[in-house]
């Protein structure tokens, strides 16, 4: 399985990033040893993902701790230099939460640090292919088919996570139970992450697709060409409202007009207990060259303004599952906060 981030000792220790920017063309690795190298792969988008994000903000703070010993930091510099890393992307709660996870470890030492990270990176792993077990499950007796055809929205396989995926995970899940007959993948315009990563992660697998444009998406639901769409999420808050890539919301008004349920699946390092509402998510917006033009060339007339948001909120009761590796709550049908915080434990 391919990985993207994972802590190598040779030739030099360094976080070893896939470079996400160049697939599926090259397969490219960057080596990361300084703060600054970190922020502009997380900013680039060559590392993304929220889970992935959560393995890189823990293993980014030994990135940070390893360059404060050997430039002689000051605390004060290797604390602003964790928090650059802590708030290079404000979406997604995993990268804040990577971080939060390994500073306990930090009087002990870069090698307690480095043993924290590890261990979440291996608990994000077990948490994926827990939820993908849940997930499959759930699918299965919601819809009653043997074969499920399934939709679903960006990136979120094992290059979105440190290993299987999460929303990509319950497919690839139901692909192994031969209970899968087909994947619409969208785009995911304007960085393509569908079409790009999970198209290529899909043909890897050997798992039968096909990509279509973000804007056939609806239209797919409607037509009845799906029994089930199957997102992600960058952060899931107390009242079970989830932001995730800009589109998703759109996919759950199809669904509920559809009536066919829409998933969420995130590993519970995803909910955020301490944002009461979705309304208070700060929604990234990224640059302006990403809309206006495509593959490195300007397709709009010189002149033309952007509105790039990455990310939109879908409201609770637009969800059928939110899917985790700890158990399934329901909110389009039980909304109670309670449910969410007894998983998020
Ligand atoms: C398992 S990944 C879940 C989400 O992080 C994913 O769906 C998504 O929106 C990623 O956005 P990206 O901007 O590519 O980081």
């Amino acid at each position: 399985m391919v990985k993207a981030l994972e802590w190598v000792a040779l030739p030099q220790p360094a976080l070893r990033l896939l470079d996400q920017t160049r697939l599926p063309t090259q397969e490219h690795y960057i080596d990361v040893t300084t703060v600054d190298t970190l922020v502009r792969a997380i900013q680039d988008l060559a590392v993304r993902g929220a889970p992935a994000l959560g393995g890189v903000g823990a293993l980014g703070v030994v990135v940070a701790m390893a360059q404060g010993e050997r430039e002689a930091w000051s605390s004060e510099r290797l604390a602003g230099e964790i928090a650059r890393i802590r708030n290079a992307r404000p979406t997604a709660v995993n990268l804040a939460w990577g971080v939060d996870q390994v500073l306990p470890a930090m009087p002990r030492g870069i090698p307690a640090v480095l043993d924290a990270a590890m261990r979440l990176v291996a608990e994000d792993e077990a948490a994926n292919r827990e939820l993908s077990r849940l997930g499959a499950d759930w699918i299965i007796a919601r819809t009653g088919k043997d074969l499920v055809r399934v939709l679903t929205h960006c990136n979120t396989g094992a290059l979105a996570t440190t290993a299987w995926g999460t929303a990509y995970g319950i497919i690839h899940e139901l692909h192994q139970r031969q209970r899968l007959e087909v994947v619409h993948a969208d785009e995911t315009r304007p960085l393509l992450q569908g079409s790009r990563l999970t198209s290529w992660e899909l043909t890897q697998d050997g798992i039968p697709h096909v990509v279509q444009a973000d804007s056939a998406a609806c239209s797919t639901i409607l037509r009845g060409l799906v029994d089930v769409a199957i997102i992600g999420a960058d952060r899931i808050v107390a009242n079970g409202d989830t932001a995730n890539k800009i589109g998703s919301v759109a996919l759950a008004l199809a669904c509920q007009r559809a009536q066919i349920p829409f998933v969420v699946a995130a590993p519970s390092s995803t909910i955020d207990l301490a944002t009461t509402t979705g309304a208070e998510i700060v929604i990234e917006e990224r640059p302006p060259h990403e809309v206006l033009g495509l593959g490195g060339l300007q397709t709009s007339p010189a002149g033309a303004r952007a509105f790039n948001p990455a990310f939109d909120v879908t409201p609770h009761d637009l969800i059928d599952a939110i899917v985790t590796e700890r158990g399934i709550v329901e909110p389009a049908t039980h909304p109670d906060p309670r449910l969410l915080a007894e998983i998020a434990g």
